[in-house]
């Protein structure tokens, strides 16, 4: 802008919003007296879960897992079993209930509500408390909320285009490539390497470390073993050449790789250098990560700046969807509590769970074993089998298993890992005991269990934790 240039006028609100994702869960009628901004740049309204992340792609999941099951069911007796997966009536069937759901949600931003504006383009600070839009609108509130989310990180070797996608055009692909690589190890690049292989594309993963790194070693060498596409580890991509039917990636192991498309999935970045989060002078992990503290306040030279907040994967340390809502809970709470001199609300739920719906699905919260000890637990941990449960028999599963990670003489639940069916409903039961102060002892036996069914996994896996910990017990008592 030039001294000429005459400025904007700022505009004033109570409350801007940055990041429509978890950021649009704010509003509500206890904020109905403020007069709101919320700034959204996405292409499509609601963020990326809705959009390009956890909801589109479990739906995909589904008919991937069906088919797969049905393909693989020799063992259990089923003959023939051949299935089509249609990629265009899948897609269409998602989209086609999720747009609208987008659609709406903006429509309603946008005209719904008389003390909310809707902003659709990117923005970034210029000052603590004001914005400036890509239009040049300026926006100025009290109390800011970023929501601003991650981004996709663009590798040098293979910069997004037309043959290097991310999850978000992998989604809504118009056909499937005969051969496609998918980059990475984490959760992106498992539960999309599972669904294009059931849809019959040639997948092959390349993975610079172990798969679901930080999970439980075991859990990682399980999860590489049994699935069911080629997935090479400790490899990276050094360059790319185009050909004529697509690209030719020269690896770093010095094998060469032919492909037509390359689905890339290196971890996802904290949107704040496009935000520009540095000018409002505020504090930055070295991630690019909003520093807040447990109430969601962000700081500003190790101070909580003045009605500035942030939620969700801007500032989280967990990119996960359900912590992106409880941040989005607590900061809501206490944009409340704040304007009426009240307590702010700490953000202290208890462990974080994950899962990733790959195949086999992993779930976990809390501690492997190695990172109990490594934090000075005296710990231990039980295995129990699926295959040693009448569910396991079921399934005719050998390879799942439930990993429970329990610190010695108090018995507290530090941790549970669990790969196989159903693991992200199965190691619910284990968060539910852990949130609530529950140890091992008495878990199991306190309460019905309903036969067969795969929570007796996780019930077989608590009688052997608390048989250990009698033994330690007696062990103590008879003076060993
Ligand atoms: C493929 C995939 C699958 C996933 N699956 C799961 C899952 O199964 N379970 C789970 O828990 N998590 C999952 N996640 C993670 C989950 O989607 C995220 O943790 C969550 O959506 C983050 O929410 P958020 O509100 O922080 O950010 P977002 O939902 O990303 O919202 C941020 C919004 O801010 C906008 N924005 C950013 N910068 C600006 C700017 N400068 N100006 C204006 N607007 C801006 C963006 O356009 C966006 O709409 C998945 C992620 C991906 C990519
Ligand atoms: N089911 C779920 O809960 C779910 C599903 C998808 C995504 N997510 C969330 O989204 C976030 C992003 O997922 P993601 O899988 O992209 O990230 P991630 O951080 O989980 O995994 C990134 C992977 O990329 C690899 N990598 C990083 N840099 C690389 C490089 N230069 N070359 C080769 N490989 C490289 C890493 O080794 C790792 O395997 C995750 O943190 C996850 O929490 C969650």
């Amino acid at each position: 802008m030039t001294a000429e240039t005459p400025q904007a006028q700022v505009e004033e609100f109570d409350l801007i919003i940055i990041g429509a994702g978890s950021g649009n869960s704010i509003p509500s009628p206890m904020l109905a007296d403020r007069r709101i901004a919320i700034v959204d740049d996405g292409e499509r309204f609601g963020g990326t879960c809705l959009n390009v992340g956890c909801i589109p792609t479990k739906m995909f999941v589904r008919p991937a897992d069906l088919a797969r099951e049905l393909r693989t069911g020799e063992h259990l007796g089923l003959r023939n079993a051949h299935v089509d997966l249609d990629w265009a009536a899948v897609r269409d069937r998602v989209f086609g209930r999720i747009d609208p759901i987008s659609s709406g949600g903006e429509q309603y931003r946008a005209t719904g509500e008389p003390n909310i504006s809707l902003v659709r383009e990117q923005v970034k600070f210029v000052a603590e408390h004001e914005l400036i839009t890509a239009s040049g609108r300026r926006l100025r509130a009290n109390n800011i909320v970023i929501a601003g989310g991650s981004r996709p990180r663009e590798l040098p070797a293979l910069p997004f285009g037309e043959r290097v996608i991310t999850n978000a055009e992998a989604l809504r692909l118009e056909s499937l490539p005969d051969r496609m690589v998918v980059i990475g190890g984490g959760a992106v690049a498992c539960e999309f390497a599972a669904v294009f292989d059931a849809f019959g594309v040639a997948v092959e993963q390349l993975v610079r470390s172990t798969p679901l790194r930080g999970v439980d070693e075991e859990l990682s060498e399980a999860y590489a073993a049994a699935a069911g596409w080629p997935m090479r580890l400790g490899v990276t991509v050094e360059s790319a050449t185009e050909t004529e039917s697509g690209l030719r990636l020269e690896l770093s192991d010095g094998t060469e790789l032919e492909t037509d498309l390359v689905l890339a999935a290196a971890g996802r970045i904290p949107n704040t250098d496009t935000l520009d989060t540095y000018a409002g002078g505020f504090d930055h992990h070295a991630d690019g990560r909003l520093v807040v503290d447990v109430y969601q306040r962000v700081l500003r030279g190790g101070v909580p700046a003045d009605g500035i907040w942030a939620l969700g994967d801007i500032s989280s340390e967990h990119q996960l969807k359900h912590v992106a809502n409880q941040d989005a809970r607590i900061v809501a709470a206490n944009l409340v509590a704040s304007a009426a001199g009240e307590p702010l609300e700490a953000n202290t739920l208890g462990p974080v769970p994950m899962a990733v719906f790959t195949s086999p699905e992993v779930a976990s919260f809390g501690d492997s074993l190695a990172d109990a000890e490594s934090k000075g637990y005296d710990a231990f941990a039980v295995r129990h089998n699926y295959g040693w449960t009448a569910w396991g028999w079921a399934l005719d599963d050998d390879t799942s298993f439930c990993k429970i990670v329990v610190e010695r003489g108090s018995g507290a639940l530090l941790g549970a890992q669990i790969i196989g069916p159903d693991a992200a409903i199965l190691v619910q039961t284990l968060v539910q005991a852990a949130s609530f102060g529950q140890t091992v002892r008495g878990l199991a036996r306190g309460q019905y269990w309903p036969h067969p069914a795969a929570t007796e996994i996780v019930e077989n896996a608590l009688l052997k934790a608390e048989e250990i910990l009698d033994q330690d017990e007696a062990m103590a008592e008879a003076g060993e």
